[in-house]
């Protein structure tokens, strides 16, 4: 296996939190040959200019992490959008690198494809025992269809297409939107506005028992360019860090993190989503890749990029 150093790599969604950090991960393993597009320069769910971007470029690798993401709110306000533009993407991508003879694709879902209730720590033959958390089945779908296309396109033309499976993400250049966002941004923007305005308390949404495990993205990227040159096979493969927290625990540490001295509130009307998502990371621990970033280092490190790059 390996990726030649000079391999032609499309990095699509390069400017989310995801892609530019593969974008970082890539430069530092000595790939600069690589082909990115602002979402502008080219609308990934339309297929006839997907398929002339691939046969004008002609990229060797692709990394797929051009998605419609958002936390659990946005998951459940727009279940059309998070379908339709998934699934469009996905399959645009996935079809045109094929026929345009990529080499290698990694598709990167999400561990939200896991079944409600699946046995912590998730592994991966859980997959499709049980049913979804209501609150993002129409993205998980989306995250699943996009598996089995991958593997759909390996059995049948034996295109080398994998999937990698990310937990909870973080970090530099993620989304700070106050709504739409993932927990973790949106708790360093909310606890910093606060803290900044004075202000006496801090509502958090839920009831604070649910547990998340979180991931550097710089963790992310690094595990996205190790599989991309180490693994080729039908199967899925978790990418995690193997601790989970409470979002209550997390509450606390992202208060201590930003410097806030009031209080937290509750907001129960808001929902929980999954009870506990922990993957079990094992295969891709076992083919050499662990996670070296903790959440402490993670969350001090992704407040002071927001605190330099958000005016507030
Ligand atoms: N963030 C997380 O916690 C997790 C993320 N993942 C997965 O990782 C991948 C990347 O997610 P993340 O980086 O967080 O998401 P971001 O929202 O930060 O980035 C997504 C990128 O995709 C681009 N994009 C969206 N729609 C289109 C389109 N129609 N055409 C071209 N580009 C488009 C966006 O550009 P623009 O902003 O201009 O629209 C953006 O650059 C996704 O597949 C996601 O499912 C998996 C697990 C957890
Ligand atoms: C990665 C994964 O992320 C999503 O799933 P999720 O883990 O449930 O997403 P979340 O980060 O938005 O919430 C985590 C927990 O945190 C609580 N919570 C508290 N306060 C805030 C808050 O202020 N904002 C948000 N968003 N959540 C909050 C919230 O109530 C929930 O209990 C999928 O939709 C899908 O995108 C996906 O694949």
């Amino acid at each position: 296996m390996g990726v030649d150093k000079d391999a032609k790599i499309f990095v699509a969604g390069h400017r989310g939190l995801v892609g530019a950090a593969v974008v970082r991960a890539l430069k530092k393993d000595g790939y600069n040959n690589l082909v990115m597009k602002t979402h502008k320069e080219l609308d990934l769910t339309r297929q006839a200019a997907v398929e002339e971007f691939f046969d004008t470029e002609k990229p060797a690798y692709v990394i797929l992490a051009a998605a419609k993401v958002g936390g659990i709110h946005a998951n459940s306000t727009y279940p059309a959008e998070f379908i339709a533009v998934n699934l469009q993407i996905q399959t645009n991508v996935i079809d045109a690198a094929y026929k345009s003879g990529v080499k290698k694709l990694l598709f990167l879902g999400s561990s939200c494809i896991y079944p409600k209730f699946a046995q912590v720590p998730i592994v991966e033959e859980s997959l499709l025992t049980g049913p979804l958390e209501a609150t993002n089945e129409w993205y998980a779908v989306a995250k699943i269809a996009g598996i089995k296309m991958c593997q759909a396109y390996r059995l049948q033309y034996n295109f080398d297409a994998i999937s990698g499976m990310p937990t909870n993400l973080y970090g530099p250049h993620d989304n700070f939107h106050p709504e739409n966002s993932h927990v973790l941004p949106a708790l360093i923007r909310r606890f910093h506005e606060a803290k900044v305005n004075g202000a006496k308390e801090v509502v958090v949404w839920g009831s604070g028992s649910p547990f998340r495990e979180f991931l550097h993205v710089d963790d992310l990227a690094e595990a996205t360019v190790f599989l991309l040159q180490n693994y080729s096979a039908h199967e899925h493969v978790n990418m995690g860090s193997g601790s989970e927290v409470s979002i209550k625990e997390l509450a606390e540490m992202v208060k201590e993190v930003v410097g806030f001295q009031g209080q937290l509130t509750w907001d129960t009307s808001k929902p929980d989503g999954t009870p506990r998502k922990l993957i079990d990371s094992s295969k891709l621990a076992n083919m050499g890749w662990q996670a070296r970033i903790p959440l402490k280092e993670g969350l001090a490190e992704t407040y002071k990029w927001y605190c330099e790059n958000y005016n507030v």
